[in-house]
């Protein structure tokens, strides 16, 4: 028995939005149609009811964390793949920096375990460090994280210091066909720093992060990319120099692939209120002059894909305040409304220019078989709401972690319900 998803909206290439009927059958979409209602065979069929909905292949997020193993109180893998859920994601990449680190075979078979057991149906494609216990001193052994099911290598939460050490990673994952994901941050340029350089940081007698703590980073990585020839891919870019970098990177040749974040394309430091840690995020807010360079890297397409950096944190944690707290926000039940709300229902962007950075650009960044509605795809699909307005209200949020800075914004683009290879992981 198959399942028709009918009188759903559908947004094509060209933004041309049509009602469309889609059958679901053994876990794929075996037929789109805009045929009559009435003549559609729904007999012994499942129907699911998507008028005034938007129908769109299941949302990617490609920079997560589930914090499993040991960091259960902050998010498990089960209320992280819920929350992803819940946000319209069916398919997430978790980073590598739990405890222990993912950087064995056995530590990604355990998240590859663990996601088929209590993934609640969300795909889960783990990243491996590319350090041990991403100390920066010594690679781990890419060749068998590959055969475990890593699907690129990375130190997410901290910068690779040295530059040999990078230049060794990207040849070993040259050889492997693997992707190098970095988090740019060079600590000489950090000193302890809460927020970034700018008028917050003034105000309040702070110490700033300066964009080139990230951009060096950036920098010198193109560079390695080139001498490589590896995928490099870098993690929630934020400034106006990384921009600047990549751009250079992507007109000479070199595989250099980005991604940022909905709150560096939605807020710049000038937005903190108060000394209040769920604006604390690293990489941190910048200036406006760093946002518009972001939304329009998004726009010319040397920023490829939207992802989250979803970072839980305890209340507890969080309420140390701004300087002592830990950096990262939760970000998987807001990211679509965010986006939808502040891009698409503003007039700046197109449904499919949005949905193309959610869905489609990051199963093509990263080779995966997900990310189109089309016949003979999986059938990951996620229905959206888009004219329902709701307040964001962290208390009723699926994820372990409240850390957010959008707390009470009203937002329209809520997902309805998500399928993954033809099973309703959530709905609401
Ligand atoms: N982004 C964050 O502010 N924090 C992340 C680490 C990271 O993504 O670098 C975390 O693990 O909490
Ligand atoms: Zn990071
Ligand atoms: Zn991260």
């Amino acid at each position: 028995m198959g399942t028709w998803i009918v009188n759903g909206m559908v947004v094509e290439a060209d933004n041309k939005q049509v009602m469309k009927h889609i059958l679901v059958d053994d876990g794929k979409i075996t037929a789109i149609t805009s045929d009559d209602r009435q003549s559609l065979d729904t007999d012994g069929h499942e129907i699911i009811d998507a008028a005034g909905k938007l129908v769109s292949s299941g949302l990617i997020d490609m920079h997560v964390h589930l914090r499993e193993p040991g960091f259960e109180y902050k998010e498990t893998i089960a209320t992280g793949t819920r929350s992803a859920a819940r946000g319209g994601f069916t398919t997430i990449a978790c980073m590598p920096n739990t405890r222990p680190i993912l950087g064995t075979p056995e530590t990604i078979q355990l998240v590859l375990d663990k996601a088929e057991t209590e993934g609640n149906g969300v795909r889960v494609l783990p990243y491996g460090s590319i350090t041990v216990n991403e100390l920066g001193r010594e690679l781990t052994d890419f060749i068998a994280m590959k055969q475990a099911g890593a699907i690129g290598f990375t130190d997410d939460g901290v910068g690779v210091q040295n530059a040999q050490m990078m230049k060794n990673a990207m040849s070993l994952a040259k050889s492997l066909d693997m992707p190098i994901i970095a988090h740019c941050e060079d600590e000489s340029l950090v000193v302890g720093a809460p927020v970034a350089e700018g008028s917050f940081a003034t105000k309040h007698g702070l110490k700033g992060i300066p964009n080139e703590s990230e951009a060096i980073h950036v920098g010198r990585d193109v560079l390695l990319a080139e001498a490589t020839g590896v995928h490099y891919h870098v993690c929630h870019v934020s400034t106006e120099q990384s921009v600047r970098l990549i751009r250079q990177g992507k007109a000479v040749g070199v595989h250099v692939t980005g991604e940022v974040c909905p709150h560096h394309l939605i807020l710049s430091e000038e937005d903190i209120p108060e000394m209040d840690a769920n604006w604390k995020m690293n990489p941190p807010l910048r200036s406006a002059k760093d946002v518009e360079a972001m939304i329009q890297a998004v726009e010319d397409g040397t920023i490829d894909i939207i992802v989250t950096d979803h970072a839980p944190h305890s209340e507890e944690e969080k309420a140390k305040g701004m300087q002592a707290a830990p950096f990262g926000i939760v970000g998987l039940e807001t990211a679509f409304p965010l986006m939808y709300t502040k891009f698409v229902a503003t007039g700046r962007w197109t449904l499919a220019f949005l949905l193309d950075k959610m869905t489609v650009k990051p199963a093509e960044v990263f080779g995966l078989p997900w990310g189109k509605l089309a016949e003979g795809q999986e059938a990951d699909l996620t229905i959206i709401d888009l004219e329902t307005e709701k307040a964001v209200q962290p208390d009723e949020f699926l994820s372990k972690g409240r850390n957010t800075p959008f707390t009470g914004w009203k937002l329209k683009g809520w997902p309805a319900m998500t399928m993954v290879g033809g099973k309703v992981v959530w709905s609401e």
